[in-house]
């Protein structure tokens, strides 16, 4: 009997690190040192991992990075082995604050499981001590918790009600006559059981940090979203009048697009294209969630979206993949030069080419938001530099223009001076603002591309021809 014992371990205990964990340990050495977006990357992991897990795994990693560092240093745990340490942090991660236990057999787990309770020791110790450094990641997220209304289901003061009714007490202030500084002193001291309304959108709630909302009902029912503000703006900016027809080209998951559909107050179309197709799936998830009936998603290549797709467009939300430096969630890049050299550029080239395709293929429209979670200057004021000048070929007559927006007076950071329109569109600062950091341009058709129209004449007469011709043919 007691022969037969090792192979049931051997069965319940793979020699081999779990998927989830080599896929963890891949997404956040990717995040981190060739910096890119934190949250593409789990997304586009293997759909068959649990990917809420995954992100919170690697968000926990991040927190603790300091901490696991030092463990690592100090037990000489990749002394003499070629584990990845990123695997290291992530199993390490898993065993003190994440599921507090680790099981198989492999040799990086072994490893790992074997320093446990010197790893116990360190941490008490430093506690003990108060040497227990808090981690810059973790302190660089105090952003409080924002939770958007989806009015398309729950109206702004129901909302309220029900949150007091659940004895959360509203901060109560003039919306008309509260500069933006007052309302961040007020956001900043939010006691832990009060909310407060956004200044600048309505359906817009502010609470405390870290305040959970996951299990909510009207989070599961699809009644609250919880986006952070930056984000809410590029929509909010963009304001598609209802009945009109929009399109929201970068769309997955589709924050922005159920936004742009309570704006639009379901009437009309609201075109949301994304050319991924696991992301593409979420965006069709989100949209039936929230009831964005007014939604029509297309999995493509916005390069491919030309006006035939989606006519009469007269808004466009061009919300780019971009290097997330803005994101609070999204870790500090420790190779910045080995990043700047080879990621920006190809980054830069992808915004240019999307932002001009909006800006060129759609005759009739008015206006486009142009929006990254990014702050260095070449994803923002350099691309819209950029692609205004080659489309607006007559300079004393242009064609599009950044124009002023709505938070005119009431925002504090702005594009650079460097560009004359700079100052006309805005940045959100996670120090200042408490946001994820953004950027946004409205750009506002200020007269017709005659070409343009002209050539799209053609492209009508083109195709009426064709058609005039099958129909010929088809009789013949
Ligand atoms: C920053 S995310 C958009 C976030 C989204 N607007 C929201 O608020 O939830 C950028 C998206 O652009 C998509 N994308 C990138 N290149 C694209 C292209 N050529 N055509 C369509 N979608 C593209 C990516 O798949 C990604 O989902």
């Amino acid at each position: 009997m007691a022969g037969q014992q090792p192979t049931q371990v051997k069965l319940q205990h793979s020699v081999k690190v779990p998927q989830f964990y080599k896929t963890a340990a891949n997404i956040a050495k990717r995040a981190s040192e060739e910096h890119h977006s934190l949250k593409d990357l789990v997304f586009n992991a293997n759909k068959h991992l649990n990917i809420q897990g995954l992100y919170a795994l690697i968000i926990k990693t991040f927190h603790h990075e300091d901490t696991l560092e030092r463990l690592i240093q100090k037990s000489k745990i990749l002394k003499d082995r070629k584990a990845d340490p990123w695997l290291i942090k992530i199993l390490i991660t898993e065993l003190l604050f994440g599921k507090k236990s680790l099981s198989g057999d492999s040799k990086p787990v072994q490893a790992v499981l074997s320093h446990h309770d010197m790893f116990l020791a360190e941490l008490k110790e430093s506690e003990k001590a108060g040497t227990l450094k808090l981690d810059s990641y973790k302190e660089r997220d105090s952003r409080p918790r924002y939770v958007r209304v989806n009015t398309l289901s729950l109206k702004v003061r129901a909302a309220m009600k029900m949150f007091s009714n659940e004895d959360w007490k509203q901060v109560c202030y003039d919306r008309k006559s509260e500069d933006y500084s007052s309302f961040l002193n007020r956001v900043t001291s939010l006691a832990r059981d009060e909310f407060i309304q956004d200044l600048h959108i309505k359906e817009l709630f502010i609470f405390p940090n870290k305040t959970e909302f996951y299990r909510h009902p009207l989070y599961i029912g699809g009644s609250i979203i919880l986006q952070d503000k930056a984000s809410c703006l590029a929509s909010w900016l963009l304001k598609p009048s209802p009945g009109s027809i929009t399109l929201d080209m970068c769309a997955a998951p589709g924050m922005k697009t159920t936004h742009l559909a309570c704006l639009m107050k379901n009437k009309g179309t609201l075109y949301a294209v994304d050319s991924v197709r696991g992301r593409y799936e979420t965006l069709c998830k989100q949209v039936e969630k929230h009831g964005a009936t007014c939604v029509k998603t297309l999995c493509m290549d916005a390069f491919q979206l030309e006006a035939k797709h989606c006519p009469g467009v007269e808004y466009i939300l061009v919300d780019p993949t971009c290097s997330g430096s803005g994101a609070v969630e999204q870790p500090i890049v420790k190779n910045r030069e080995k990043f700047n050299a080879s990621r920006l550029q190809s980054l830069t080239r992808l915004q240019s080419k999307l932002l001009r395709h909006a800006l060129t293929r759609f005759p009739d429209v008015k206006r486009i938001v142009y929006s990254t979670c990014s702050l260095n200057i070449e994803e923002n004021e350099m691309v819209v530099e950029d692609v205004l000048a080659s489309v607006n070929t007559d300079a004393s007559d242009p064609i599009f223009e950044v124009v002023d927006n709505k938070l005119k007076c009431k925002w504090i950071h702005h594009g650079s001076e460097d560009f004359e329109w700079g100052p006309r569109c805005i940045y959100t600062k996670p120090d200042i603002d408490l946001t994820n950091g953004f950027f946004i341009a409205v750009i506002d058709r200020v007269r017709s591309d005659e070409k343009n129209i002209s050539r799209n004449e053609d492209e009508k007469e083109e195709q009426k021809h064709k058609k005039r011709k099958q129909l010929k043919e088809s009789k013949i």
